[in-house]
C-alpha cells in the first residue's frame, strides 16, 4: 500500500473517532503530491465563501485572454452584461432570487463583473486603474455575499449533508442515502433513502441521537413519511430556531382566491398550518387576550385578498376590532338591529342562490370574481346571541344550509357554550374550529368538539398569545400552532391596499335582495324604517361638516352611517358634484368650505 495511501486511511479512521487528522511531512514524502491534495479539498470545500474569489479570478483569465484573442469583441460584452443584470433584476425571482434585495444585487454583480470583463477586453488586465478597480470593487461586492444568512444556512447543510454516511453510521443508520434538501427560514428539511430493512420506525427511535450528531437543540428535529409514502425514504426536518419564540409577523397574504387554504401561522415544526375555508364555517374560541383578535386580523389579510369573496362583518363591540378593515368590508353591522338586518340579508342570498343553482341544474356555488362566496365574520358571537335573540333562527339557517351556496360564517367567541351559541345547530356545524388558549380543560370539547380533550387536544396548556390547535377535515391530530401577528400599521396599509380589489355582490343575490325589498310585508313583521336613508344622510352631513382638514376617511363614514358602500359613494359623489362637498385625498372627504 502507498504511504499516501496509508495516511489517508488514518487520516479517515481519526476522523471517524472524531479527531482532526494531522498531517505529517517527512523529507522523503511526496509533499506536494499531498499538500496538492488538501488544497484541492479545501478550495472545493470552502467554495461558497471563495467564490468571490474565483469570479474575479476568471474575470482576469478571460479579460487576458479576450484582450490576446479579440479585443474587438467588447461592445458585445457590455451588452450581454446589460442583458444579464436587466434579466436578473426584473425576473430573477423565477432562478430562485426571491427577495428583490438579492435581485438588485445580483444584477450590480452581473453588471459590474460584465462591464469590467469588456473593459479588460477592449484595453487590457493591467490598463489602470482597472487592478484597482477589481480589486475594490471584488471586496466590496463580496461582503453581502459572505453575510448573506440564506447563503450561510444551505453551505451549513450541504456540509451535514456530505458528512451524513459518518452520522448515519454513528446513530445506527448506516446506508441511508441524503436525496435533496433545502433551507428555509426556520432551518432545512432533506429527504432520506433508507437501506434495507430500516424503516421510518428505526429513525424516530433515534432522533435524540440525531440531534446530538447534528449538533442542534433538543427537539429541533422532526422526521415524516415523505409525500409518495414509501415504506424506505423519510423526511428528515431540522429547525435552526423554535419557530414559536418570537411573535412571527405576517408576511402577506398567503391565497388570491378562496378556493386555496389560508395560511394562518407555522405550526412548531415550521409547516405552515393552511385551512380552506371554502363552503366551511369556521369557529375561533379562547380566552381574552389569547389571541382570537390576531387570529381574525390573519384571516382578514387573506380573505381581503381574494377577489371571489365578499366580506360582511358583525361587531357588537362598537366595531372596534373590524373597524380598521372597514374598507373591505362590504357591509359592517355595529348594533343588533343591523345585525339581525344582515343576518336576515344573508339568509335572502342564501335562498336566492339555492334557487339560481337549481334552476341550472346545479348543486354547488363555485366562487368566482363575478359570483363571490360570502363570508360573514361574527367577532364575539356571544353578545349577537344574547343581544339579537332574534337572529338566532337566521344564523342557524345559513349554518345547516350555507355550504353549498358558499354563504358562511366564521364565529369568534370566548366559551362557546349553548347559551353563547345561541339555541340552534350553529355550534356543531362549524367546520373548521380554531382554539386558542382556554381556560379551563372542559372548554377543550366545547370549542373543538366532544371527546377532543380526551384526545390529546390541550388547548388549556398553550402558552403564549397567538398559540392555536387546529382542528379541520385535513388537520385531525392536534399540532400546535401559532398565529401570525399583524401590527396596526399593517392592518391599516393591507385593508387600504385590498380595499381596490373587492369585487361587489353578484348580480343573483343582489336581485334576490331587490326582490324581498319590494316583496309585500307580511303583517307579522315590522315595516322597514323609512327614515333610515334621511337618518343617514343627516349623519353624513354632519360627519363631512366637522370633518378635520384632512377629510374623513371612507370607513369611518360607513361605520357611522351604516350606508352601504354603493350608497354611501352615490352620496358623496352627488354632494361633491353638487358643491357640498370635496374629496380631499385618497377616499377621503370633507364639506366644502363655502358650506360652512
Ligand atoms: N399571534 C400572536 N403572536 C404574538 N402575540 C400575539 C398574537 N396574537 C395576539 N398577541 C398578543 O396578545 C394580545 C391580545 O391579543 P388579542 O387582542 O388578539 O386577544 P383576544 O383573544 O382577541 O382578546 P379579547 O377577547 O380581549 O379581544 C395582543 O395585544 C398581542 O400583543
Amino acid at each position: 500500500m502507498s504511504r499516501t495511501r496509508q495516511m489517508r486511511r488514518h487520516a479517515q479512521k481519526m476522523r471517524r473517532n472524531g479527531l482532526q487528522p494531522m498531517v505529517i511531512i517527512d523529507r522523503d514524502d511526496q509533499f506536494p503530491d499531498v499538500a496538492a491534495v488538501l488544497v484541492m479539498r479545501a478550495l472545493w470545500r470552502y467554495r461558497s465563501e471563495l467564490a468571490p474569489g474565483y469570479l474575479m479570478a476568471a474575470l482576469v483569465l478571460g479579460g487576458a485572454g479576450l484582450h490576446l484573442t479579440h479585443p474587438e469583441w467588447w461592445p458585445w460584452m457590455l451588452g450581454a452584461a446589460t442583458a444579464l443584470a436587466s434579466a436578473l433584476a426584473l425576473s430573477g425571482d423565477r432562478g430562485g432570487l426571491s427577495l428583490r434585495i438579492e435581485r438588485v444585487y445580483a444584477a450590480i454583480v452581473a453588471m459590474g463583473a460584465g462591464g469590467w470583463l469588456s473593459a479588460a477586453t477592449a484595453l487590457g488586465v493591467m490598463f489602470q486603474p482597472l487592478p484597482l478597480m477589481l480589486a475594490g470593487g471584488g471586496v466590496v461586492l463580496a461582503v453581502p455575499w459572505w453575510a448573506h444568512r440564506r447563503r450561510r444556512a444551505k453551505v451549513r447543510v450541504d456540509r451535514q449533508i456530505a458528512a451524513w454516511p459518518e452520522i448515519a453510521q454513528s446513530v445506527g443508520l448506516s446506508g441511508s442515502r441524503a436525496q435533496s434538501a433545502v433551507v428555509d427560514v426556520w432551518g432545512w428539511r432533506a429527504r432520506f433513502a433508507l437501506a434495507r430493512g430500516q424503516t421510518i420506525q428505526d429513525v424516530i427511535g433515534r432522533i435524540p441521537a440525531l440531534e446530538s450528531a447534528l449538533g442542534t437543540f433538543r427537539g429541533a428535529v422532526r422526521v415524516y413519511p415523505t409525500r409518495d409514502d414509501k415504506a424506505n425514504r423519510f423526511e428528515l426536518r431540522v429547525l435552526d430556531t423554535d419557530p414559536h419564540a418570537d411573535a412571527i409577523p405576517w408576511p402577506g397574504p398567503s391565497v388570491s382566491s378562496i378556493t386555496e387554504p389560508i395560511d394562518l401561522g407555522p405550526f412548531e415544526d415550521a409547516t405552515g398550518a393552511r385551512v380552506l375555508l371554502l363552503r366551511r364555517h369556521g369557529l375561533i374560541g379562547g380566552v381574552a387576550g389569547s389571541g382570537k383578535s390576531g387570529g381574525i386580523n390573519v384571516l382578514m389579510g387573506n380573505l381581503s385578498a381574494c377577489r371571489d369573496v365578499v366580506i360582511w362583518a358583525i361587531d357588537l363591540k362598537r366595531g372596534m376590532e373590524l373597524m380598521p378593515w372597514a374598507s373591505c368590508i362590504d357591509r359592517l353591522a355595529t348594533t343588533p338591529e343591523q345585525a339581525h338586518a344582515m343576518l336576515r340579508d344573508a339568509v335572502t342570498v342564501l335562498e336566492g342562490r339555492a334557487e339560481y343553482l337549481a334552476a341550472n341544474g346545479r348543486r354547488v356555488w363555485d366562487p368566482t370574481p363575478e359570483f363571490p362566496a360570502l363570508v360573514i365574520i361574527v367577532d364575539e358571537y356571544a353578545e349577537l346571541a344574547e343581544d339579537a335573540p332574534e337572529a338566532a333562527s337566521d344564523t342557524d339557517s345559513i349554518a345547516r344550509r350555507g355550504r353549498a351556496v358558499a354563504v358562511t360564517l366564521i364565529a369568534a367567541t370566548q366559551r362557546p357554550t349553548q347559551k353563547a351559541m345561541g339555541k340552534g345547530a350553529v355550534r356543531s356545524q362549524m367546520d373548521v374550529r380554531i382554539s386558542f388558549r382556554v381556560r379551563e380543560r372542559k372548554d377543550v370539547d366545547l370549542i373543538l368538539g366532544q371527546g377532543m380533550l380526551s384526545a390529546g387536544w390541550h388547548a388549556h396548556t398553550l402558552d403564549a398569545p397567538g398559540k392555536f390547535l387546529l382542528s379541520a377535515p385535513e388537520h385531525d391530530t392536534p399540532r400546535r400552532g401559532r398565529a401570525y401577528l399583524l401590527t396596526d400599521d399593517t392592518v391599516t396599509e393591507t385593508a387600504e391596499r385590498q380595499a381596490s380589489i373587492r369585487p361587489p355582490l353578484d348580480e343573483v343575490s343582489l336581485h334576490a335582495l331587490d326582490e324581498a325589498r319590494t316583496a309585500p310585508v307580511p303583517a307579522s313583521t315590522a315595516p322597514p324604517d323609512p327614515s333610515h336613508e334621511d337618518h343617514a344622510e343627516t349623519v353624513l352631513r354632519d360627519a363631512l361638516d366637522g370633518a378635520p382638514d384632512e377629510g374623513l376617511p371612507i370607513a369611518h363614514l360607513l361605520l357611522i352611517t351604516n350606508l352601504s358602500r354603493p350608497t354611501l359613494y352615490r352620496r358623496l359623489a352627488e354632494f361633491v358634484k353638487t358643491g357640498r362637498a370635496v374629496q380631499v385625498g385618497r377616499g377621503r372627504y370633507k364639506a366644502s368650505d363655502h358650506v360652512q
